[in-house]
Protein backbone atom coordinates (compact mmCIF):
# COMPACT_ATOMS: atom_id res chain seq x y z
CA UNK A 1 0.00 0.00 0.00
CA UNK A 2 1.07 3.43 -0.66
CA UNK A 3 0.62 6.81 1.06
CA UNK A 4 1.58 9.82 1.20
CA UNK A 5 4.66 11.01 3.68
CA UNK A 6 4.03 14.30 5.34
CA UNK A 7 5.65 16.89 3.93
CA UNK A 8 5.68 16.42 0.55
CA UNK A 9 3.51 13.75 -2.54
CA UNK A 10 6.34 11.72 -1.84
CA UNK A 11 4.79 8.00 -1.86
CA UNK A 12 6.19 5.87 1.25
CA UNK A 13 5.43 2.60 1.32
CA UNK A 14 3.36 0.99 4.81
CA UNK A 15 1.91 -2.53 3.49
CA UNK A 16 3.88 -4.07 6.48
CA UNK A 17 3.04 -1.09 8.65
CA UNK A 18 -0.84 -0.81 8.59
CA UNK A 19 -3.02 -4.06 7.65
CA UNK A 20 -5.16 -2.38 5.44
CA UNK A 21 -6.31 -2.90 1.87
CA UNK A 22 -2.57 -4.74 1.27
CA UNK A 23 -4.38 -6.47 -1.85
CA UNK A 24 -5.09 -2.80 -3.69
CA UNK A 25 -2.65 -3.00 -6.52
CA UNK A 26 -3.58 -0.14 -8.28
CA UNK A 27 -6.09 2.06 -10.41
CA UNK A 28 -7.66 -0.14 -12.24
CA UNK A 29 -6.68 0.32 -16.14
CA UNK A 30 -9.56 -0.19 -18.49
CA UNK A 31 -8.46 -0.71 -22.33
CA UNK A 32 -11.17 0.35 -24.78
CA UNK A 33 -9.50 -1.50 -27.41
CA UNK A 34 -11.35 -4.72 -25.91
CA UNK A 35 -14.48 -4.12 -25.18
CA UNK A 36 -15.09 -7.90 -23.87
CA UNK A 37 -12.75 -7.47 -21.20
CA UNK A 38 -13.43 -3.75 -20.72
CA UNK A 39 -16.75 -4.28 -19.59
CA UNK A 40 -16.09 -6.76 -17.00
CA UNK A 41 -13.21 -5.48 -15.61
CA UNK A 42 -15.56 -1.93 -15.36
CA UNK A 43 -17.96 -3.44 -13.59
CA UNK A 44 -15.35 -4.97 -11.09
CA UNK A 45 -13.25 -1.64 -10.51
CA UNK A 46 -16.87 0.25 -10.11
CA UNK A 47 -17.89 -2.25 -7.68
CA UNK A 48 -14.50 -2.44 -5.44
CA UNK A 49 -13.64 0.95 -5.75
CA UNK A 50 -15.96 3.77 -7.79
CA UNK A 51 -12.55 4.26 -10.05
CA UNK A 52 -10.60 3.62 -12.71
CA UNK A 53 -8.35 4.94 -15.93
CA UNK A 54 -9.38 4.40 -19.26
CA UNK A 55 -6.73 3.98 -22.18
CA UNK A 56 -7.61 3.88 -25.89
CA UNK A 57 -10.42 6.08 -25.13
CA UNK A 58 -10.64 7.86 -28.85
CA UNK A 59 -10.65 11.31 -27.75
CA UNK A 60 -8.03 13.02 -30.10
CA UNK A 61 -4.68 14.27 -28.11
CA UNK A 62 -4.29 17.45 -30.36
CA UNK A 63 -7.93 18.12 -28.73
CA UNK A 64 -6.78 18.04 -25.13
CA UNK A 65 -3.43 19.57 -25.44
CA UNK A 66 -5.39 22.35 -27.37
CA UNK A 67 -7.78 22.82 -25.04
CA UNK A 68 -4.84 22.75 -21.93
CA UNK A 69 -2.73 25.61 -23.43
CA UNK A 70 -5.76 27.81 -23.84
CA UNK A 71 -6.77 26.83 -20.25
CA UNK A 72 -3.39 27.54 -18.85
CA UNK A 73 -3.40 31.04 -20.97
CA UNK A 74 -6.81 32.06 -18.96
CA UNK A 75 -5.66 31.15 -15.59
CA UNK A 76 -2.12 33.04 -16.53
CA UNK A 77 -3.98 36.64 -16.81
CA UNK A 78 -4.02 39.15 -14.58
CA UNK A 79 -6.75 38.75 -11.86
CA UNK A 80 -8.93 41.85 -12.67
CA UNK A 81 -9.05 40.44 -16.60
CA UNK A 82 -9.91 36.56 -14.72
CA UNK A 83 -12.06 38.49 -12.36
CA UNK A 84 -14.67 39.98 -15.09
CA UNK A 85 -16.15 36.53 -15.05
CA UNK A 86 -16.46 36.80 -11.30
CA UNK A 87 -18.90 35.52 -9.68
CA UNK A 88 -19.82 31.94 -11.19
CA UNK A 89 -23.10 32.01 -10.34
CA UNK A 90 -23.13 29.00 -10.17
CA UNK A 91 -21.10 29.38 -13.58
CA UNK A 92 -18.08 31.03 -14.49
CA UNK A 93 -14.59 32.25 -12.87
CA UNK A 94 -13.82 31.93 -8.83
CA UNK A 95 -10.98 31.14 -7.32
CA UNK A 96 -10.53 30.02 -3.39
CA UNK A 97 -14.16 29.45 -2.55
CA UNK A 98 -15.63 26.34 -3.52
CA UNK A 99 -19.23 25.77 -3.91
CA UNK A 100 -21.43 28.71 -1.85
CA UNK A 101 -21.28 26.77 1.74
CA UNK A 102 -18.05 27.63 3.47
CA UNK A 103 -16.14 25.64 1.35
CA UNK A 104 -12.44 26.97 0.11
CA UNK A 105 -9.47 25.32 -1.54
CA UNK A 106 -5.72 26.50 -3.24
CA UNK A 107 -7.62 26.48 -6.30
CA UNK A 108 -8.99 28.86 -9.31
CA UNK A 109 -11.19 27.58 -11.81
CA UNK A 110 -13.92 28.37 -14.48
CA UNK A 111 -17.22 26.20 -14.48
CA UNK A 112 -19.25 26.19 -17.08
CA UNK A 113 -22.43 24.43 -19.04
CA UNK A 114 -21.39 22.96 -22.63
CA UNK A 115 -23.68 25.76 -24.21
CA UNK A 116 -23.02 28.53 -22.30
CA UNK A 117 -19.04 28.96 -22.43
CA UNK A 118 -18.45 32.16 -19.77
CA UNK A 119 -15.30 33.73 -21.62
CA UNK A 120 -15.90 35.36 -25.10
CA UNK A 121 -12.38 33.98 -26.06
CA UNK A 122 -13.73 31.96 -29.58
CA UNK A 123 -10.67 29.57 -29.39
CA UNK A 124 -11.18 28.21 -25.84
CA UNK A 125 -14.61 28.07 -26.03
CA UNK A 126 -14.83 26.05 -29.74
CA UNK A 127 -12.29 23.99 -28.18
CA UNK A 128 -14.12 22.98 -24.87
CA UNK A 129 -17.13 22.50 -26.89
CA UNK A 130 -15.60 19.97 -29.22
CA UNK A 131 -13.90 18.60 -25.77
CA UNK A 132 -17.09 18.13 -24.45
CA UNK A 133 -18.79 16.67 -26.89
CA UNK A 134 -16.19 14.03 -27.02
CA UNK A 135 -16.03 13.63 -23.55
CA UNK A 136 -19.61 12.93 -23.25
CA UNK A 137 -19.41 10.07 -26.62
CA UNK A 138 -16.71 8.43 -24.29
CA UNK A 139 -18.87 8.61 -21.43
CA UNK A 140 -21.81 6.81 -23.37
CA UNK A 141 -19.49 4.49 -24.57
CA UNK A 142 -17.99 3.85 -21.20
CA UNK A 143 -21.99 3.33 -19.33
CA UNK A 144 -22.87 0.97 -22.03
CA UNK A 145 -20.19 -1.29 -21.79
CA UNK A 146 -21.30 -1.17 -17.99
CA UNK A 147 -24.78 -1.97 -18.35
CA UNK A 148 -23.10 -4.48 -20.81
CA UNK A 149 -21.10 -5.92 -18.38
CA UNK A 150 -24.30 -5.62 -15.63
CA UNK A 151 -25.78 -7.71 -18.26
CA UNK A 152 -29.12 -5.53 -18.30
CA UNK A 153 -31.17 -4.39 -20.97
CA UNK A 154 -31.35 -1.86 -23.18
CA UNK A 155 -27.54 -1.25 -23.21
CA UNK A 156 -28.70 2.32 -23.48
CA UNK A 157 -30.35 2.42 -19.87
CA UNK A 158 -27.77 4.58 -18.39
CA UNK A 159 -26.29 5.91 -21.31
CA UNK A 160 -29.28 7.65 -22.74
CA UNK A 161 -29.23 10.32 -19.66
CA UNK A 162 -26.42 11.72 -20.93
CA UNK A 163 -27.22 11.78 -24.83
CA UNK A 164 -31.09 13.42 -23.69
CA UNK A 165 -30.64 16.96 -24.67
CA UNK A 166 -31.65 18.00 -21.66
CA UNK A 167 -28.74 16.16 -19.78
CA UNK A 168 -27.60 18.37 -17.25
CA UNK A 169 -24.03 18.62 -18.22
CA UNK A 170 -21.31 20.28 -16.04
CA UNK A 171 -18.04 21.29 -17.41
CA UNK A 172 -15.20 22.10 -15.07
CA UNK A 173 -11.49 23.50 -15.54
CA UNK A 174 -9.26 23.62 -12.63
CA UNK A 175 -5.82 25.39 -12.01
CA UNK A 176 -3.63 24.39 -8.64
CA UNK A 177 -1.42 27.25 -8.31
CA UNK A 178 2.12 25.46 -6.11
CA UNK A 179 1.53 25.87 -2.92
CA UNK A 180 5.20 26.83 -1.01
CA UNK A 181 3.95 28.62 2.16
CA UNK A 182 3.57 26.59 4.59
CA UNK A 183 0.97 29.02 6.31
CA UNK A 184 -1.57 28.67 3.53
CA UNK A 185 -1.03 24.93 3.78
CA UNK A 186 -5.08 24.29 5.02
CA UNK A 187 -5.12 20.69 6.01
CA UNK A 188 -8.30 18.50 6.86
CA UNK A 189 -9.34 15.27 7.74
CA UNK A 190 -5.99 13.28 8.55
CA UNK A 191 -4.48 14.75 5.00
CA UNK A 192 -0.99 16.44 5.75
CA UNK A 193 -0.33 17.90 2.10
CA UNK A 194 -2.46 21.47 1.49
CA UNK A 195 -6.18 21.12 0.03
CA UNK A 196 -6.55 21.86 -3.21
CA UNK A 197 -10.08 20.57 -3.74
CA UNK A 198 -11.82 18.97 -0.29
CA UNK A 199 -12.98 15.19 -0.27
CA UNK A 200 -15.95 14.63 -1.22
CA UNK A 201 -18.38 12.20 -4.00
CA UNK A 202 -19.13 13.87 -7.30
CA UNK A 203 -23.18 13.51 -7.26
CA UNK A 204 -23.62 13.30 -11.21
CA UNK A 205 -24.08 9.99 -12.87
CA UNK A 206 -20.14 9.66 -13.99
CA UNK A 207 -17.23 12.31 -14.15
CA UNK A 208 -14.27 11.87 -16.36
CA UNK A 209 -11.30 13.86 -15.69
CA UNK A 210 -7.92 14.60 -17.50
CA UNK A 211 -5.13 16.11 -15.75
CA UNK A 212 -1.24 17.17 -16.50
CA UNK A 213 1.47 15.71 -15.02
CA UNK A 214 1.39 16.70 -12.03
CA UNK A 215 0.22 14.74 -9.34
CA UNK A 216 -2.59 15.53 -6.70
CA UNK A 217 -5.72 13.28 -7.00
CA UNK A 218 -6.34 10.56 -4.54
CA UNK A 219 -9.17 8.54 -3.65
CA UNK A 220 -10.67 6.81 -0.77
CA UNK A 221 -10.66 2.88 -1.01
CA UNK A 222 -13.78 1.56 1.18
CA UNK A 223 -11.79 0.56 4.36
CA UNK A 224 -11.09 4.50 4.43
CA UNK A 225 -7.42 4.52 2.79
CA UNK A 226 -6.41 7.58 0.89
CA UNK A 227 -3.80 6.33 -1.83
CA UNK A 228 -2.73 9.03 -4.73
CA UNK A 229 -3.46 8.27 -8.31
CA UNK A 230 -0.68 8.58 -10.70
CA UNK A 231 -0.89 11.20 -13.30
CA UNK A 232 -1.24 9.88 -16.40
CA UNK A 233 -1.95 13.17 -19.36
CA UNK A 234 -3.12 11.03 -21.92
CA UNK A 235 -5.74 8.91 -20.25
CA UNK A 236 -8.97 9.44 -18.60
CA UNK A 237 -9.84 8.77 -14.98
CA UNK A 238 -13.31 8.24 -14.57
CA UNK A 239 -15.59 8.33 -11.24
CA UNK A 240 -18.34 6.42 -10.22
CA UNK A 241 -20.75 9.35 -8.68
CA UNK A 242 -23.55 9.21 -6.62
CA UNK A 243 -26.67 8.55 -8.71
CA UNK A 244 -24.57 5.66 -10.16
CA UNK A 245 -24.19 4.26 -6.64
CA UNK A 246 -28.98 4.53 -6.68
CA UNK A 247 -29.35 3.48 -9.97
CA UNK A 248 -26.98 -0.01 -9.29
CA UNK A 249 -28.68 0.12 -5.67
CA UNK A 250 -25.34 0.29 -4.39
CA UNK A 251 -23.45 -2.47 -6.43
CA UNK A 252 -21.02 0.62 -7.53
CA UNK A 253 -19.72 2.83 -4.95
CA UNK A 254 -19.37 6.35 -5.52
CA UNK A 255 -15.64 7.47 -4.87
CA UNK A 256 -14.93 9.66 -2.44
CA UNK A 257 -12.11 11.77 -3.68
CA UNK A 258 -9.63 15.03 -3.03
CA UNK A 259 -6.90 16.90 -4.59
CA UNK A 260 -3.62 17.82 -2.55
CA UNK A 261 -1.58 20.83 -3.84
CA UNK A 262 2.45 20.50 -4.92
CA UNK A 263 5.08 23.01 -3.36
CA UNK A 264 6.66 23.70 -7.29
CA UNK A 265 4.25 22.40 -9.72
CA UNK A 266 0.80 23.34 -11.00
CA UNK A 267 -1.53 21.30 -11.61
CA UNK A 268 -4.87 21.52 -14.59
CA UNK A 269 -7.72 19.37 -14.62
CA UNK A 270 -10.10 19.31 -16.90
CA UNK A 271 -13.99 17.02 -15.79
CA UNK A 272 -16.93 16.58 -17.25
CA UNK A 273 -19.89 15.78 -14.93
CA UNK A 274 -22.59 13.73 -16.34
CA UNK A 275 -25.49 14.66 -15.11
CA UNK A 276 -29.48 13.44 -16.50
CA UNK A 277 -32.09 15.90 -17.67
CA UNK A 278 -33.42 17.91 -14.39
CA UNK A 279 -36.52 16.21 -14.36
CA UNK A 280 -34.99 12.86 -14.21
CA UNK A 281 -36.65 10.39 -11.66
CA UNK A 282 -33.46 8.53 -10.18
CA UNK A 283 -34.14 5.11 -8.31
CA UNK A 284 -32.27 1.86 -8.05
CA UNK A 285 -33.07 -0.03 -11.75
CA UNK A 286 -35.70 -2.94 -11.15
CA UNK A 287 -34.18 -5.18 -14.05
CA UNK A 288 -30.76 -5.44 -12.11
CA UNK A 289 -31.89 -6.27 -9.03
CA UNK A 290 -32.30 -9.96 -7.26
CA UNK A 291 -35.62 -11.36 -6.63
CA UNK A 292 -36.82 -10.02 -3.08
CA UNK A 293 -34.09 -7.34 -3.25
CA UNK A 294 -35.16 -4.35 -1.64
CA UNK A 295 -34.85 -0.81 -2.64
CA UNK A 296 -32.11 0.96 -0.73
CA UNK A 297 -32.69 4.56 -1.80
CA UNK A 298 -35.93 6.62 -1.68
CA UNK A 299 -36.84 7.86 -5.74
CA UNK A 300 -36.18 11.71 -5.82
CA UNK A 301 -35.54 13.72 -9.36
CA UNK A 302 -31.84 14.92 -10.36
CA UNK A 303 -33.32 18.94 -9.83
CA UNK A 304 -34.28 17.77 -5.67
CA UNK A 305 -30.89 15.84 -5.66
CA UNK A 306 -29.13 18.64 -6.81
CA UNK A 307 -30.57 21.96 -5.12
CA UNK A 308 -29.91 19.33 -1.71
CA UNK A 309 -26.28 18.93 -2.90
CA UNK A 310 -25.97 22.62 -3.38
CA UNK A 311 -27.05 23.55 -0.35
CA UNK A 312 -24.40 21.37 1.80
CA UNK A 313 -20.73 21.67 2.46
CA UNK A 314 -18.18 20.03 0.21
CA UNK A 315 -17.74 17.10 2.77
CA UNK A 316 -21.11 16.11 3.52
CA UNK A 317 -22.18 12.14 2.34
CA UNK A 318 -25.47 13.20 0.55
CA UNK A 319 -26.74 10.00 -0.48
CA UNK A 320 -27.23 9.07 3.36
CA UNK A 321 -30.45 11.95 3.17
CA UNK A 322 -31.85 9.52 0.54
CA UNK A 323 -31.07 5.87 1.99
CA UNK A 324 -33.96 4.62 3.39
CA UNK A 325 -32.45 2.93 6.48
CA UNK A 326 -31.08 7.04 8.13
CA UNK A 327 -34.41 8.46 6.70
CA UNK A 328 -37.37 6.03 6.98
CA UNK A 329 -40.18 8.67 6.74
CA UNK A 330 -38.48 11.05 3.59
C1 LIG B 1 -19.56 22.73 -1.92
C2 LIG B 1 -20.09 22.46 -3.08
C3 LIG B 1 -19.37 22.62 -4.40
C4 LIG B 1 -20.21 21.74 -5.31
C5 LIG B 1 -21.59 22.08 -4.81
C6 LIG B 1 -21.41 21.86 -3.31
O1 LIG B 1 -22.42 22.48 -2.54
C7 LIG B 1 -21.37 20.34 -3.03
C8 LIG B 1 -20.92 19.53 -4.28
C9 LIG B 1 -19.82 20.24 -5.09
C10 LIG B 1 -19.62 19.64 -6.48
C11 LIG B 1 -18.58 18.50 -6.53
C12 LIG B 1 -18.50 17.99 -7.96
C13 LIG B 1 -18.40 19.12 -8.99
O2 LIG B 1 -17.11 19.70 -8.93
C14 LIG B 1 -19.46 20.21 -8.70
C15 LIG B 1 -19.50 21.23 -9.85
C16 LIG B 1 -20.77 19.57 -8.44
O3 LIG B 1 -21.68 19.36 -9.22
O4 LIG B 1 -20.87 19.25 -7.10
C17 LIG B 1 -19.18 20.80 -7.32
C18 LIG B 1 -20.06 21.95 -6.84
C19 LIG B 1 -19.45 23.33 -7.15
O5 LIG B 1 -18.22 23.48 -7.22
O6 LIG B 1 -20.25 24.27 -7.26
O1 LIG C 1 -8.92 18.26 -10.00
C1 LIG C 1 -9.27 17.09 -9.96
O2 LIG C 1 -8.61 16.17 -10.47
C2 LIG C 1 -10.54 16.70 -9.21
C3 LIG C 1 -11.41 17.88 -8.86
C4 LIG C 1 -12.77 17.44 -8.43
O3 LIG C 1 -12.90 16.46 -7.75
C5 LIG C 1 -13.96 18.19 -8.86
O4 LIG C 1 -13.80 19.21 -9.56
O5 LIG C 1 -15.07 17.75 -8.50
FE1 LIG D 1 -14.93 15.76 -7.67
Amino acid sequence: MVILSQDQNKPINLANKLNKNTNFTGIPVIDLSCPDDAKNLMVKACQEYGFFKVINHGVPLWLVSELEKETMAFFNMSQPEKDKYYPPNPLGYCSKTIGLNGDTGWIEYLLFTSNNFPTNNKTFSSLAKEYVEAVRKLGCEILELMADGLKIEPKSVFSRMLSDEKADTIFRLNHYPPCPNPNQRATTNGCRNPIGFGEHTDPQLISIARSNTTSGLQICLPDGTWVPVPPDHTSFFVNVDDLLQVVTNGRFKSVRHRVVTDRLKSRISMIYFGGPPLMEKISPLRSLMDPGEESLYHEFTWFEYKSYTYRTRLAVDRLSFFHKRSHPLV
